[in-house]
């Protein structure tokens, strides 16, 4: 709690992914998918995703260029653009990784946020099973892994999946799984990319045996093999463009909870006009449907109240006295030149707009409550929204499958008059909406939340004619 900050719509975002979406459920029980698993599929593509990284002048990484990048030889397979309709941002497929291995019985690796998203293709330097071996050590050298961690990071990787017939026709003449490390040292291993009858694709083979199996032998130990791999897919996954900067790794909020009491946690906050809350402060108590502290934050932040500081207190219900969290006593104190600007979801409303005959039309009438502080520096009339529309959401269409941006100005909400320090702004945009960016403009001032995921958040619906 000492360096959780409010408000932060990323680590908002964060917590959403790790413990609402419900992205884990893809991969449960290391789902099949494919003659492969959805795990194999995820963590291939993290790899790829980030192999355009280059160490030395800082470029490419994990930053969903991947998009871009779908119509190259190096990213063929199916797994490539099913795993995008589940992955919207870099972010996501970095979790992706973190929750493929872990569904199929491979290490936690700890998860952090803040990675932005190219606008473009990156390099095509994913590794490829005819190169040679010094081409290999070089394209690893280059994105940050020596010879041993890249033999390694491999073994990794080739634990999960196979290689398919249909995208590797010379390699193999029918799907084949990859293989583990005993089988390789044993020399049972089944993995054509060490065994195939195309010497020339026998990669892995040169890459493992590359320092006289010293590296596959030291891998033996299942703690030794499940701590390397934790390591290397989680310094995989946090390779970024220089400039960008990760947070610390994101853990559970509620470690302070006990899950089997059903315990109750109340939200304490002052607002800023000291008019509004009694003096103990105001509270709302968590719910049933509130799994995160942070899904009741945002709770009472659509009390409207302009909070000034907010603390909570902890009650497992299981006769322990309740814990106070208050940030060392000074609760957390909401800077005062903190723009607030969030998705309305008591008032954004989806709406089904019935035809003449049997025809629909269907919206979402989103709204975004805006401070009178924040309208001290933004013009009422500037207030836009960049909707992300994540994929096509056809398979069969032509990669690259490009995700579509829309900009839209936001107008004042007729309908919702001020309320409590907040404007309401209002826009119609399309129901498949992921993702938004909210802008506030002021003169040379910007203000923006970015990745507001919207899938996360439960609208009321109206039917209108
Ligand atoms: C020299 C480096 C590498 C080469 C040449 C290589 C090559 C390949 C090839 C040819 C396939 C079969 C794909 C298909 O049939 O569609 C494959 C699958 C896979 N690779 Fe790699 N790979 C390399 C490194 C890595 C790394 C570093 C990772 C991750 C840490 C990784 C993860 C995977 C996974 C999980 C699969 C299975 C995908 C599935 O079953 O859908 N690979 N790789």
């Amino acid at each position: 709690f000492a360096t959780f900050q409010w408000p932060n719509p990323l680590l908002r975002y964060a917590d959403q992914q790790l413990y609402e979406a419900g992205l884990d459920q893809f991969v449960a029980n290391c789902l099949a998918a494919d003659n492969t698993t959805v795990s194999a599929q995820w963590l291939r593509i993290a790899y790829h995703d980030m192999s355009t990284h280059d160490e030395e002048d800082g470029t490419g990484g994990l930053d969903a260029s991947i998009q871009y990048e779908l119509d190259r030889p190096q990213n063929v397979g199916i797994g490539m653009p099913t795993s995008l309709l589940s992955f919207a941002v870099a972010d996501t497929i970095a979790l992706g990784a973190v929750l493929a291995v872990a569904a199929c019985g491979g290490p936690i690796i700890p998860y952090s946020i803040g990675r932005i998203d190219a606008t473009v293709a990156g390099p095509s330097t994913v590794p490829e099973p005819q190169q040679d071996l010094a081409s290999h050590i070089a394209s690893f050298h280059r994105q940050g892994f020596n010879q041993t961690e890249m033999i390694a990071l491999v073994a990794c990787g080739h634990t999960l999946g196979g290689v398919r017939e249909e995208d590797f026709p010379l390699i193999v003449t029918e799907d084949l799984n990859l293989g583990e490390t005993d089988q390789y040292l044993q020399n049972t291993t089944q993995n054509v990319l060490v065994v195939g009858p195309n010497v020339t694709t026998r990669s892995d083979f040169r890459i493992f045996s590359s320092d006289g199996n010293v590296t596959m032998q030291s891998l033996l130990s299942p703690n030794t093999f499940s701590e390397t791999c934790a390591d290397l897919i989680q310094r995989m996954i946090n390779t970024v463009p220089s400039g960008v900067s990760l947070t610390d790794p994101i853990g559970p909020f509620n470690y302070i909870l006990n899950p089997s009491t059903s315990p109750t946690v109340t939200m304490f906050w002052t607002d800023r006009q000291g008019s509004f809350c009694p003096s103990i402060g105001c509270s709302i108590q968590s719910s049933g449907t509130q799994t995160s502290l942070l899904s009741i934050i945002s709770t009472a932040q659509a009390r409207l109240s302009p909070i000034s500081k907010f603390w909570f207190t902890v009650d497992n219900n299981d006769g322990s006295e309740s814990v106070v969290v208050d940030n060392g006593g000074g609760g957390f104190v909401v800077e005062d030149d903190v723009i607030s600007m969030f998705v309305d979801s008591l008032r954004s409303e989806e709406v089904l707009v019935l035809g003449a005959s049997t025809s629909f039309d269907e919206f979402l009438k989103l709204v975004v409550a805006v401070s009178k502080h924040a309208l001290l520096f933004a013009d009422a009339n500037d207030i836009s929204a960049t909707t992300f529309l994540p994929l096509s959401n056809t398979l069969d269409a032509t990669p690259p499958l490009l995700p579509t941006l829309t900009t839209t100005t936001l107008q004042i909400d007729e309908s919702n008059p001020s309320e409590g320090g907040f404007t309401f702004f209002t826009t119609n945009i399309s129901t498949s909406v992921a993702f938004i960016n909210l802008t506030a403009n002021a003169g040379d001032a910007t203000y923006t939340q970015i990745n507001v995921d919207l899938t996360g958040i439960a609208f009321g619906a109206v039917v209108s004619t």
